[in-house]
């Protein structure tokens, strides 16, 4: 099977009957379904809204502060964990603080003392290259509204590069928090969404998979493309269909997966469905030209 799995004709062939049969997927992947009849949960947040949101920049791997409404909303998404009765054993996050602090104020909010935070550079967000540290609004009055939606949404346009002499550059590559984890000489320049999945899905797959196939309750707090990549990922969705998806921030949502980690439906927010469509469209308009 796994001789059959290293060609590339021998990969199509178990796609194919991956699709006619989920549960083949299922019996051969790395890691065994410990739990056959059960359903897993995950719970993913996209951090509150940051000092750069508020401000309608390009983030990016640019380590912006949450600002006091995105700390509220951190608190608020661990009441609405609470609410739901949601308790966790280990917590993922990335290297940058607005995705750590919202996750420390979730899990106080909801009651967490403790639990074991894994950070990863690669659950950080998408790299916006020389994007970075731009006003969205004004990138589209400059470029059109159509070419900021393609760097922002398009699934393998990266933005351009940020070049050495870009004004964050040195703040971003010479940040010790990246010592241990990534050599100065592999850092991106800059990151489409494809490129975020490959990054991120590594992780994901060695890391985060064998956790909730033990069983374990996980909330991961990261941002909003690197949660776009889990979702396209979990959801199997079209590279035309991500495209329209935009995170709010600060709300958390919930898969629960089959023995097979197949979602059993789409996300669910644990938040009013007005508010939660009203942040998306909010989200989908800071690209637009004011
Ligand atoms: O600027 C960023 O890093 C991201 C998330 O805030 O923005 P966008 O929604 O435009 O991809």
């Amino acid at each position: 099977m796994l001789a059959l799995a290293r060609t590339p004709w021998g990969i199509q062939v178990l796609k194919e009957l991956t699709k006619l049969c989920p549960m083949f997927s299922c019996s051969f992947s790395k890691h065994s379904c410990k739990n056959e009849k059960g359903r897993f949960k995950i719970v993913l947040v996209r951090h509150g809204e940051s000092e750069w949101n508020q401000k309608n920049l390009f983030c990016g791997w640019f380590d912006a502060k949450l600002s006091e409404k995105g700390l509220q909303e951190a608190c608020s998404a661990g009441i609405a964990l609470q609410k739901a009765k949601m308790s966790f054993d280990v917590a993922y996050t990335s290297l940058l603080s607005r995705a750590q602090d919202t996750l420390a104020a979730a899990l106080s909010a909801s009651g967490h003392k403790d639990i074991p935070i894994c950070k990863t550079w690669r659950l950080n967000e998408r790299h916006y290259g020389g994007l970075t540290g731009f006003n969205k609004a004004e990138t589209a009055k400059k470029f059109g509204e159509e070419k900021v939606k393609i760097w922002r949404r398009s699934f393998d346009t990266p933005p351009p590069p940020m070049e050495k002499d870009h004004k964050y550059h040195d703040f971003i590559v010479n940040d010790p928090r990246y010592c241990g984890q990534l050599d100065p000489k592999d850092f991106p320049k800059s990151e489409s969404l494809k490129l975020t999945i490959e990054r991120c899905l590594p992780y994901w797959n060695d890391v985060i998979v064998p956790q909730i196939k033990e069983g374990k309750r996980i909330l991961v707090a990261a941002h909003g493309n690197s949660l776009r990549g889990v979702v396209k990922h979990l959801e199997d969705m079209s590279d035309e269909a991500i495209m329209g998806l935009n995170l709010p921030t600060g709300i958390p949502f919930v898969y629960e997966l089959d023995e097979c980690l197949k979602p059993l439906g789409t996300m669910k927010f644990l938040g009013d469905p007005d508010t939660v469509k009203k942040a998306m469209e909010a989200v989908a308009n800071q690209g637009k030209a004011k």
